[in-house]
């Protein structure tokens, strides 16, 4: 089968400085993948890449079809990313932020109604400015906007950095229906149990290198470990 998002023989660097050396994956269709490394491993870049922002050698396809340099392709072709840091219009509303992501042509299910039931909070305060939301708030709201371009493909970059351990469970919660809805994921994470409880699969990079991939359970082995500790 056709995969969603395949990285073949990819390189990405950044003025020259070369950031991912020769990395290959594919995420299929409705899948939950976790992709894990340390500090500067090249997570971020890879997701990035996606989207042409480092430039990128080698072959990256949405659905079998090679994605173009042209930055703001994959997201109509279905996949939205979700930036690290909460990237939300801080002086628009939570609802005209949520307007502001919504697919064109729009078939999917991903309402402003059904964001809010996905994140009551969002729902409860809609009128309320960016500014005026929490930490949590704003992560929600940037996922909000993402899913409103009804991607196939999620791509979510450290969403609970800096958030508290119950915000980070409505963010689990709120994540397995959106993978229960048909949604694939490509979560980069610093915390490893977040991945544990949501992905099936894992991809590990060290210094810009694929280093490991497998199913989930093996993020606790100890070469796995020596690849992604801290
Ligand atoms: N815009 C950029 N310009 C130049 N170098 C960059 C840029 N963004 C990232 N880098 C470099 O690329 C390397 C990989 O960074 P990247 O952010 O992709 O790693 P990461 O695994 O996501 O790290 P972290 O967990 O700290 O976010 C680092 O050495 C970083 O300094």
């Amino acid at each position: 089968m056709t995969a969603l998002l395949e990285f073949e023989n990819v390189y990405a660097s950044y003025a020259g400085a070369v950031v991912l050396q020769d990395v290959s994956f594919s995420i299929g269709k409705g899948e939950f993948v976790g992709l894990v490394g340390r500090n500067g491993a090249g997570k971020s870049t890879a997701l990035h890449s996606v989207y042409g922002i480092p430039q990128v050698q080698g072959t990256i396809s949405i659905e079998g079809t090679p994605v173009g340099q042209r930055q703001y392709e994959p997201a109509s072709r279905g996949v939205s990313l979700v930036p690290q840091g909460k990237s939300i219009f801080p002086n628009l509303t939570v609802e005209e932020n949520l307007l502001l992501g919504r697919a064109a042509n729009r078939s999917g299910s991903w309402t402003v109604k059904a964001i809010y039931e996905l994140f009551p909070n969002l729902g409860r305060g809609a009128k309320r400015l960016g500014t005026e939301l929490s930490g949590g708030e704003q992560q929600m709201l940037a996922i909000g906007r993402a899913l409103m371009a009804e991607p196939k493909l999620l791509l979510l970059d450290e969403p609970t950095e800096g958030l508290a351990p119950v915000i980070v469970d409505e963010l689990v919660s709120a994540l397995r229906t959106v993978h229960e809805r048909g949604t694939a994921v490509l979560l980069v994470e610093q915390h490893i149990g977040m991945i544990q409880q949501l992905a099936s699969r894992f991809i590990a990079l060290r210094t810009g290198e694929l280093a490991a991939a497998g199913p989930v359970e093996d993020l606790g082995t100890r070469d796995v470990q020596e690849i992604i500790a801290l």
